[in-house]
């Protein structure tokens, strides 16, 4: 039986706990960063990203987010060092975003919001696929990186320029020749701790990365990622916002920072 979930008053971050328990589960993500309450581990390496945009493939409204997907059957896209041991390969990645610009990130600094939130979904390369790492404690490794309102992002505007073609839940598209490491802010300090998938299945089992930079975005790109829907075709228009799970209890976890 398909668990049908979202995020209205009906299905929301308030109910997953019904049809998936996890949600009360002692590591679970997003949460509130405290940056004073970070510790500085010495220990951490520089996070190493190395993206080919010939493994880009397509983009899909999976009707919570619109993902882009990547070719992932060698490492020629791929995470290491940070807190990471080992490979891990580039799967996809997504944004979370708020029906305004006061709101939208997963992850908070502070208790802060921002009005979008990336994350780049990678998997450790000792378990045979995405769907076997999953579920392990040390199976995914995603990198969250927040967007401020700001002059025009230019790296974003393939991926919003796409977005019309897949408005409605299910709809997808080719997406190729693109680099993800543009994306990212000119630094890598991160903070990062123990966490989940923060959607259903809500899985214990992701090396949160949380970039301390932030990557700017306009306002009109912004209402940009509104246009899409959560419905498909057919169905009453329910546009795509509010799509993020609020920040749950740190439970003892400590967060580490990569930076003094
Ligand atoms: N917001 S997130 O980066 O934590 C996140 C959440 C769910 C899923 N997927 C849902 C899922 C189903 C079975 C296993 O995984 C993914 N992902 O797949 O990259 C990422
Ligand atoms: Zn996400």
């Amino acid at each position: 039986m398909s668990h049908a979930w979202g995020y209205g008053p009906d299905d929301g971050p308030n109910t997953w706990a019904e049809s998936f328990p996890l949600a009360n589960g002692p590591r679970q993500s997003p949460i509130n960063i405290v940056p004073k309450e970070a510790q500085f581990d010495p220990s951490l390496k520089p996070l190493k990203i190395r993206y080919d945009p010939r493994d880009a493939k397509g983009i899909l409204n999976n009707g919570h987010s619109f993902q882009v997907d990547f070719v992932d059957d060698t490492d020629s896209s791929t995470l290491t060092g940070g807190p990471i041991s080992g490979t891990y390969r580039l799967k996809q990645f997504h944004f979370h975003w708020g029906a305004s610009d006061d709101k939208g990130s997963e992850h908070t600094i502070n208790g802060i919001k921002f009005p979008c939130e990336l994350h780049l979904v990678h998997w450790n390369t000792k378990y045979a696929s995405f769907g076997e790492a999953a579920d392990k404690p040390d199976g995914l490794a995603v990198v969250g990186v927040f967007l401020k309102i700001g002059a025009a992002n230019p790296k974003l505007q393939k991926v919003l320029d796409a977005l019309d073609a897949i408005k409605t839940k299910g709809k997808q598209n080719t997406f190729s020749n693109f680099d993800p490491k543009t994306l990212l802010p000119g630094s890598l300090d991160y903070w990062t701790y123990d966490g989940s998938l923060t959607t259903p299945p809500l899985l214990e089992s992701v090396t949160w990365i949380v970039l301390k930079e932030q990557i700017s975005v306009s306002p009109a790109q912004m209402v940009k990622f509104r246009s899409l829907l959560f419905t498909g075709d057919g169905e009453p228009v329910c546009n795509m916002v509010d799509n993020y799970r609020p920040p749950q209890l740190l439970k003892g976890r400590q967060v580490r920072a990569s930076f003094k």
